[in-house]
């Protein structure tokens, strides 16, 4: 039997309509959502995501403002808008679009974004905190699978979950928000011996390692859930961490690569942004 499909693009429209209503109360109160985005450089994927979250921004009521900077960008202009949009009230939310061009140090830049309007969840003080279980901000992808498992009644409490990655950005707080939730979790990461054994292993399976189509149904529990994060262009196709074609045939319930995650992520990144709102009044 075919896995059920879990729909990022479904999911997310829906909660963005709730996210819009509550920007017009925060607009007619005075308060509209602002949300700044800055991008450095030409990486086109990069461009993509940082356009699709101005234009997600706009259709739910909110000010957004994106900042362009050219690849030859020095860390001190960089650093100095960020300081600017951290004094500028207008603004609840500051994300710098990530990776940012080699010659640029962005743990310098993450640490510089105030951490009550570090939206992405990537300062090292909200870091720390969602260690402690009290996030400000949670990182939008994890928190947008977090959303996802939850809204589909995905049964967390004593479930093996396994994560394949363990990045900043998305392995590690993923692995601690289901930590959280009362699964038992395995975080993978590229010294992992026999892969294939923990995978097979996973009730839930959360892949975000970047390499297409690596994990295939033989590695995958059957009836597991699996997440894909992963996006990868091949001959100018999306696809993702997991092969779609013979993990569905496995699994119970599995994302689609595009319409999956991605629009989840963009997602949490209004949803923190309103709470940046909430949390300033
Ligand atoms: N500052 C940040 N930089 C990066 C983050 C992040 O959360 N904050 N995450 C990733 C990229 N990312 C968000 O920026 C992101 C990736 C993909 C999507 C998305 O909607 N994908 C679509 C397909 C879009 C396409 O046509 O390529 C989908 O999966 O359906 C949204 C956000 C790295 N950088």
């Amino acid at each position: 039997m075919s896995a059920q499909i879990i729909s990022g693009t479904e999911l997310a429209a829906s909660i963005r309509e709730t996210i819009a209503t509550r920007a017009a109360e925060l607009t007619t109160l005075g308060h509209k959502p602002g949300l700044a985005v800055v991008l450095v450089g030409d990486d086109p994927a990069s461009r993509v995501y940082v356009r699709n979250k101005v234009s997600a921004c706009e259709k739910a009521g909110f000010k957004s403002v994106m900042y362009e900077m050219p690849e030859n960008t020095s860390q001190d202009a960089l650093v100095g808008l960020v300081q600017q949009l951290n004094a500028d009230p207008s603004i609840h939310g500051i994300l710098v679009q990530l990776p940012l061009p080699k010659h640029l140090d962005s743990h310098v830049v993450i640490e510089t974004i105030s951490a009550a309007k570090d939206v992405d969840g990537f300062h090292i003080s909200n870091a720390g905190l969602l260690m402690t279980g009290k996030p400000l901000f949670r990182p939008c992808t994890p928190y947008g699978v977090m959303k996802m498992l939850e809204l589909t009644g995905i049964e967390l409490r004593g479930a093996e979950a396994v994560v394949i990655g363990a990045s900043n950005i998305v392995g590690k707080p993923q692995a601690m928000l289901l930590l959280q939730q009362g699964a038992t979790v395995t975080l993978c990461n590229s010294k992992t011996k026999d892969l294939k054994s923990h995978c097979q292993r996973a009730d839930i399976l959360v892949v975000a390692v970047g390499r297409p189509n690596m994990i295939t149904g033989d590695m995958i529990k059957p009836g597991a859930v699996v997440i894909d994060v992963g996006i990868n262009r091949v001959d100018g196709k999306l696809c993702g961490d997991v092969d779609f074609d013979s993990a569905k045939e496995v699994a119970g319930w599995i994302t689609p690569v595009p319409g999956g995650v991605g629009p989840m992520t963009i997602t949490m990144l209004l949803q923190n942004t309103i709470e940046a709102v909430e949390r300033s009044l």
